[in-house]
């Protein structure tokens, strides 16, 4: 039997109670939503202080006592709703913090408190606004998951009018909705809720004029700002300034959305925060891994904590290794100017793979809430040994010609240097120094131009003490021990592989899956990562976003090894375009006694 926790709207529940507390109904008076629009059960819940519960989640809800819980931004604790950063006795002049406005404003009766939300995409034009982020917006409406009055504006230097902007988002739309009923009726909808405003990333007077135009959108109601940078790092400081003084919220909420790389080490992240921090308190960023927002990284969480049968293996006692792979069959192609500057380690491990391996390994959670989960995350990350050089392995694609088709090398790339060392691929071994994983090594491969595209974890359990069956499994005993593979993309799925006594009169075993393939056992979509995470955004749920001292954890743990292989000129391997990485990849593993698991006819 299914149960089922709609992600839209109900999940805005903890984040709204957090900001709405002041004027509940009395205690245990439940108020039915019904089930005319979810907007409606949102925009019900903001004016109380609601919980719905997993049984009458989309039926009912229910006034609970106002929560004295206090939230940690990561620079200490702070109740959520009282006024911050408040300087000289005053408040910044810059973005409003989150909710005082809407505390102010909201009456009793909940009058005033109708608000709006404006998602400002700043770098409309580029690559990443086009292919994922109007698509995912569009996605969200389709779903009827955004609020009942939003506005979408482009900005950015390209010259371009309103009806420009929404022929690219129309002919762009890449996103799963494309095929779905009544799409272009939707399409229409939502286009004319697109609008688009030129101007330069370092002009307060450009983005006050944005401001007027949010302004006539807004008209009275309560204006709550959203602000994507989806533009390169160099200039994130200039528009969160501009933004910050001439175009924040003057009675709701801003929250700004930042897009990786936050800096190439330690220093320059921990001065990027700084800036950032210049004009936004730290609960109005949110440092977006897209990774988080993949389903089966959500996931790992239930899988782990709501499985009695998974959670008390999770520790050095039951697992030998554990295994976070990814790997694209293309180059960098189009990428290369940036990706030169940046490589394959800061690229994906220092912040996808290293966030599915804080998930993976962090202690439960006091609870569900953001801080809760960040805490968690933080402590893991301080727990584990920062990288040196020989733990780990570098590589670098060239060029191969297969069928009569030459794939380029990553040299050929003509951004790209022709002596460039950058690494295209590396496999890493991390070890965390903590009760629960003291000498179990997490190996981390990231690869471009490999022979797939696949993003997993593999996690291989130890041997069973005393074997009864080990005569029936020859001499590699490694080959008979169980492995959980959670396929993160493509294709997602769950399998166990056990051993099972092959059916028959005789007694032979052979490895079989338990598998839990989603496109067999679900009907519905899996929405992309985008989505989820944009919609977080608008409600206020940190959860999946990267808070600072994490982020200067994981800087912590990459920075040395970065110094140490950029000072030393450290080569990396050369592996021809679609293959299966550099060899060394694989003494680096032996030297652990790991086998990596995504090979040959181990692989499912
Ligand atoms: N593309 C992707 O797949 C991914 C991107 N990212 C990150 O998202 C952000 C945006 O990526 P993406 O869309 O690819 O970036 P683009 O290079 O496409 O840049 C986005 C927009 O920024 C403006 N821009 C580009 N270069 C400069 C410059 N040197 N100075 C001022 N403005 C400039 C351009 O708009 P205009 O000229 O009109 O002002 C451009 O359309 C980056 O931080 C990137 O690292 C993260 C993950 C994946
Ligand atoms: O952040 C990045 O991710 C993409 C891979 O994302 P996916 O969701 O398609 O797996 C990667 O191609 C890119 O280099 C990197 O910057």
């Amino acid at each position: 039997m299914a149960v089922s926790f709609p992600k839209c709207p109900s999940s805005s529940l903890p984040a709204i109670q957090a900001r709405n507390r002041a004027w509940a109904p009395p205690l245990g008076s439940p108020i039915q939503a019904g089930d005319s629009s979810k907007w409606a059960l949102f925009e019900a819940t903001k004016r109380y202080n609601l919980s719905v519960s997993a049984s009458n989640r989309g039926s009912a809800v229910t006034p609970v006592e106002p929560s004295k819980k206090v939230e940690d931004s990561g620079a200490g604790t702070k109740p959520t709703d009282l006024p911050i950063k408040v300087e000289n006795g005053t408040p910044p002049t810059g973005f409003s913090s989150e909710g005082f406005q809407n505390l102010q404003q909201a009456g009793p009766d909940g009058s005033g408190s109708e608000s709006t939300v404006s998602i400002t995409v700043v770098g409309a034009s580029g690559d990443l606004a086009k292919k994922k982020i109007f698509p995912a917006l569009f996605a969200l409406y389709y779903e009827g998951c955004l609020p009942k009055h939003f506005t979408v504006f482009g900005y950015a230097r390209s010259k371009m009018t309103d009806a420009e902007l929404r022929d690219m988002v129309s002919l762009t739309l890449t996103c799963r909705i494309d095929q779905r009923e009544n799409c272009s009726v939707k399409m229409e909808e939502f286009l004319k809720r697109c609008f688009y405003h030129a101007g330069q990333y370092d002009s307060e007077a450009h983005f006050a004029d944005l401001d007027k135009k949010l302004k006539q959108h807004e008209g009275s109601r309560i204006s709550n700002r959203l602000y994507y940078l989806s533009i390169p790092p160099n200039i994130f400081l200039d528009v969160v300034k501009c933004a910050s003084l001439a175009a924040s919220s003057g009675n709701g909420w801003t929250r700004v959305i930042v897009e990786k790389p936050f800096g190439r080490d330690a220093e320059s992240s921990a001065a990027l925060t700084r800036g950032l921090k210049q004009y936004l308190h730290e609960d109005q960023i949110f440092r977006i891994d897209h990774y988080l927002g993949k389903e089966l990284v959500e996931n790992l969480s239930v899988l782990r904590f709501s499985n009695l049968v998974f959670e008390p293996l999770w520790s050095r006692q039951y697992i030998r290794n554990v295994q976070i792979i990814f790997s694209e069959d293309f180059g960098t192609e189009g990428r290369g100017g940036y990706f030169d500057h940046y490589g394959i380690i800061r690229d994906i491990m220092q912040n996808h793979l290293l966030q599915i391996m804080a998930l993976f390994a962090m202690e439960t959670p006091t609870s569900l809430e953001a801080e809760d989960i960040r805490n968690e995350k933080v402590k893991v990350l301080r727990s584990m040994k920062p990288l040196q050089a020989d733990d780990v392995v570098i590589g670098q694609y060239k060029s191969h010609t297969r069928g009569g088709v030459m794939y380029p090398g990553y040299t050929d790339d003509k951004t790209v240097p022709s002596n460039s060392l950058t690494p295209t691929f590396a496999a890493a071994a991390l070890f965390i120094n903590n009760a629960r994983w003291d000498g179990v090594p997490f190996l981390m491969k990231a690869g471009k131009a490999l022979h797939t595209k696949r993003a997993e974890i593999r996690v291989q359990f130890r041997h069973v003490p005393g074997n009864l069956y080990k005569g029936c499994f020859g001499t590699d005993l490694d080959r008979a021990t169980n492995e959980l593979v959670i396929r993160v993309q493509p294709d997602e799925a769950i399998y166990l592989k056990i051993n099972n006594k092959i059916p028959g009169l005789g007694m032979r075993l052979d490895r079989s899956n338990l598998n839990l393939h989603y496109a067999a056992r679900y009907s519905k979509e899996i929405p992309d990562a985008y989505e989820r995470l944009l919609l977080d955004a608008i409600e206020g749920e940190r959860r999946l976003f990267i808070r600072s001292d994490e982020l200067d954890a994981a800087w912590g743990l990459f920075t040395p090894l970065l110094k140490e292989l950029e000072e030393r000129h450290i080569a990396p391997e050369l592996y021809p375009y679609g293959s299966r990485g550099p060899v060394g990849a694989h003494y680096l593993a032996a030297k652990y006694n790991v086998r990596w698991g995504d090979l040959g006819a181990e692989q499912h």
